[in-house]
């Protein structure tokens, strides 16, 4: 059984750094839930990162009060604090001339786990991040891909079961491909695991996808929103927000729509040579398919994938019309 998340809070959360005539974070405050994805979104600069790591103090807040699951995380030990949280940056910072094993095992030898202990707690990351423990554990990081790295990564910040994760642009480095399969495979893992998580990205389509909720920060870290994505696209809540939501925001709103949930599926019939889309996949992914097939339908089919009905691009079309719609009465 692993550690849930716990309750993340900023009260008033100010960072000067010296010789700087303003303060790169300026009294933010947020209350992050308990098992929450929260995503810090905004430009280059404005403080996100600072903002994170004053979490788990790689750096110091000027003033302020930060708590994890009720305590002052200024009252306790840095050390102690860090094997609370795992922290995955883009860069990986995985040792590269140690093995895949001791990258993973780094806190837990920290902890002094004896070797059964770590040896069992390794190749069970490695299934979780889906690479097999016999293939991968003796390998250098060298010796295995970008996205390989950063599931390692992950499985390292996972290695003593924190209840809080930090993710500073943890998938920026990869190819859109190698991006969307670690995004879906992470989102998976989540569902399970249930922590409290900051992901910083600069990508609001990643927000989206990944986000319980985001805060989208403007200069000093100053939250100019803060809410699900479902009610930040409906409703942005000034001009600033706007700008991040974009042109799109009926299409991203599909985007949070599984192909599942939508009813009226038209009857099976004459579905040979359709493409196919799994019904936890969303609107946007099935409207991406039949775009890329060609086509005007595409079969829905069930966890076991079974065929479960057929959906059609005049059904999404629809969708996009009702969505339309709403922005422009919510506006
Ligand atoms: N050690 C430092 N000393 C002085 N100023 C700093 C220091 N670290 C960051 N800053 C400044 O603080 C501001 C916020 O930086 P931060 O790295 O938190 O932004 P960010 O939103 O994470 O940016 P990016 O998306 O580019 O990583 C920037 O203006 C930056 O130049």
């Amino acid at each position: 059984m692993s550690e849930h998340g716990v309750r993340i809070q900023l009260d008033r959360v100010t960072k000067q750094y010296p010789r700087q005539p303003e303060p790169a974070v300026d009294n933010v405050s947020l209350d992050i839930p308990a098992g929450e994805l929260v995503v810090f979104v905004g430009p280059s600069g404005c403080g996100k990162t600072t903002t994170m790591k004053m979490i788990n103090r790689l750096i110091e807040p000027t003033s302020g009060e930060i708590t994890i699951g009720g305590e002052n995380v200024l009252a306790l030990e840095p050390n102690e604090l860090r094997t609370r949280i795992g922290y995955v940056i883009q860069q990986i910072g995985l040792f590269p001339h140690m093995t895949v094993r001791d990258n993973i095992a780094v806190v837990p030898r920290l902890l002094g786990w004896d070797k059964a202990r770590i040896t069992r707690r390794v190749d069970e990351l490695l299934e979780l991040v889906g690479l097999d423990p016999s293939a991968f554990r003796d390998r250098l990081p060298k010796q295995l891909s970008g996205g390989q790295q950063q599931r390692v990564g992950v499985a390292r910040a996972l290695a003593a079961d924190p209840p809080v994760m930090l993710m500073d642009e943890p998938f920026g480095a990869t190819d859109p491909i190698t991006r969307d399969k670690l995004q879906n495979e992470f989102l998976r893992l989540q569902k399970e695991l249930r922590k409290t998580i900051i992901f910083v990205t600069h990508d609001f389509d990643e927000a989206v996808k990944l986000g319980d909720r985001i805060a989208v920060l403007a200069e000093q870290s100053h939250v100019a929103q803060y809410d699900t994505p479902g009610r930040i696209l409906a409703a942005p809540a000034n001009d600033y927000v706007e700008g991040f939501v974009g042109s799109a925001a009926a299409i991203k709103q599909l985007g949070l729509m599984h192909v599942g949930m939508l009813t009226g599926l038209a009857e099976l019939s004459a579905t040979s040579g359709l493409p196919t889309v799994r019904s936890r996949e969303n609107a946007r992914d099935a409207l991406d398919i039949m775009l890329r097939a060609g086509t005007s339908h595409v079969v829905v089919l069930d966890e076991q994938g079974d065929p479960r009905g057929v959906i059609g691009f005049e059904d999404i079309a629809g969708l996009l019309r009702e969505e339309v719609s709403r922005v422009g009465q919510d506006a």
